[in-house]
């Protein structure tokens, strides 16, 4: 905490209708790399939920009254805000969440990015006029925003995934409440603080932090005044929510889990393979929903690839993410190193071979080693679960019909990879797919300008995109007799 320089972008309470709100009751935020307290954050309850929702509500007429120039303008000097103090909000990310210091600072450009890209695309949200059937009337369809929007966002981006909902949302002309995950509150508090700095009104971006998921939880789903409830976490946890919302029937969108499939094909670049398995793989140590996690490589390219792959997962650098060095951040918390443990040992004991690592680290309580599964089968722990740690399963396949119905084998349908040239398998395979984002060559598909979001179990609506607006408007019908 000492080196960020603008001491302003530390809070802890809640931001609720333009006012900080403080509360006796605490819960503390730790550092994983350290397991060291770095704040104590004051728990909302459920009645500061309820306030920001009705804050959200009577804001909504007059932010959603405003041109979408005027928005745009806000988020404008919001984006600049973010930008301008992009180290420490990285810092901040780091000691909250633990990835490494150059992976914050990517997470602040790219949540910013988002930020960029809706305030213009609000600008472009146009209605249509449908030729009618009778010469007495016009058919005309508007765009509106949807109404109030609630959100609860996960850990392992703490600024992106509420920057990814929160500027589509207020572009399209929404006002916002958010509920962060308990482990970093951090990050969205000095958001809040910048949209205050940056003029953004009382009431259209409120922040509730709490250590009661489920009340405050219950709250942003049920409320009458909410129209709208957006989630990114567990699938577990998004089924229970979507069934809350039903009650009140709210338009939701939700970005669940992944079981991405990485599948190297015998005609493909084996360093180009490599090369984007681990970026894949080992981003944010292996803990995000589109991380690799089974990795298909075709028999007669297998020893190739698992040796170069081995060579190269050695090199990484695990240690604290405030350290330049570090490739390799901690996991979230000694729970989640825990659950990474069982998953390796049960798939051990079910055959699968440890090529590299395969224990925990010794850099402390939440790190877990870069490791690398051989000789994995498709129904193993490991490749049956989102392993959310930085371990590798890789799984020897011979067809590509085989490994196509072996990879979209799991109830998730989030990202997919493949490594091909020939042109024919590049289309019988993206098409094949049963995934709602497929890399082709590539494994950084993550763009702001693209179509994030799943199919199957890994939920529904897409963020960012000019389709990411979608999700945060209601279409209207005219019909005008004249
Ligand atoms: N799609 C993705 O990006 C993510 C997937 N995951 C997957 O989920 C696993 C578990 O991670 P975990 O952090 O527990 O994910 P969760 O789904 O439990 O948490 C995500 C968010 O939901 C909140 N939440 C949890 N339970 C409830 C509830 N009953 N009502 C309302 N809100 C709730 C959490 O709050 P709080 O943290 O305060 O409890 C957090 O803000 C991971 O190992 C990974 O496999 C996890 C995170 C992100
Ligand atoms: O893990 C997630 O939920 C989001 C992944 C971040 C991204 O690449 O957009």
């Amino acid at each position: 905490m000492d080196k960020i320089t603008d001491k302003g972008l530390v809070k802890n309470c809640s931001y609720i209708d333009g006012q900080w709100h403080t509360s006796d009751k605490r819960f503390s935020v730790t550092n994983p790399a350290t397991g060291e307290t770095i704040a104590q954050v004051a728990n909302a309850s459920v009645n500061d939920a309820e306030q920001a929702v009705i804050a959200a509500h009577k804001t909504f007429a007059s932010w959603s009254g405003q041109t979408a120039n005027h928005r745009a303008k806000l988020l404008r000097n919001w984006l600049n805000l973010i930008i301008e103090h992009q180290d420490d909000l990285a810092r901040l990310l780091t000691l909250e969440q633990g990835k490494p210091l150059a992976e914050a600072r990517g997470e602040i450009g790219y949540g910013a990015g988002f930020i960029e890209w809706f305030a213009e695309e609000a600008k472009r949200v146009y209605g249509e006029t449908i030729p009618a059937a009778s010469q007495d009337k016009r058919l005309l369809v508007l765009k509106q925003p949807v109404g109030v929007v609630s959100a609860i966002t996960p850990w392992n981006f703490p600024n992106a995934m509420i920057t990814r909902k929160a500027a589509a949302a207020l572009a399209a002309g929404c006002t916002f409440i958010v509920k962060p995950a308990e482990m970093t509150p951090l990050s969205a508090l000095a958001l809040a603080e910048l949209a205050e700095r940056a003029g953004i009104p009382a009431g259209v971006f409120n922040v509730v932090v709490s250590d009661d998921a489920v009340n405050i939880g219950k709250v942003l789903t049920q409320h009458p005044q909410i129209a709208k409830f957006t989630f990114t976490g567990s699938t577990q946890v998004g089924k229970k929510l979507a069934a809350q919302c039903a009650l009140g029937v709210k338009k939701v969108s939700l970005e669940l889990g992944g079981n991405a499939p990485f599948i190297v094909f015998d005609d493909a670049d084996i360093d180009a393979a490599v090369k984007g398995a681990i970026a894949s793989k080992y981003r944010n140590a292996g803990q995000t929903c589109i991380c690799t996690n089974r990795i298909f490589v075709q028999r007669n390219v297998v020893e190739k690839f698992t040796k170069q792959y081995s060579m190269a997962v050695a090199e990484l650098a695990v240690g604290n993410g405030l350290d330049v060095d570090t490739q390799i951040g901690p996991l979230i918390s000694s729970q989640a190193a825990e659950k990474v443990k069982q998953l390796v040992d049960s798939s051990v004991a079910q055959g699968a071979n440890i090529a590299l690592g395969g224990d925990f680290s010794n850099a402390g309580a939440c790190f877990y080693q870069p490791t690398i599964l051989t000789e994995v089968s498709n129904t193993m722990p490991v490749a049956q679960n989102e392993i959310f740690g930085p371990v590798s399963a890789i799984i020897p396949f011979d067809s590509e019909a085989e490994v196509i119905e072996a990879a979209n084998d799991t109830e998730y349908g989030l990202a997919a990879y493949f490594y091909a040239r020939d042109i024919g398998r590049i289309w019988r395979v993206s098409e094949g797919l049963a995934f709602g984002m497929v890399g082709v060559n590539d494994s950084a598909i993550s763009n702001v300008a693209a179509p994030f979001g799943g199919v199957k179990q890994s939920g529904y609506g897409r963020e960012g995109s000019r389709h990411g607006l979608d999700d945060y408007l209601v279409i209207k019908y005219l019909s005008m007799g004249i």
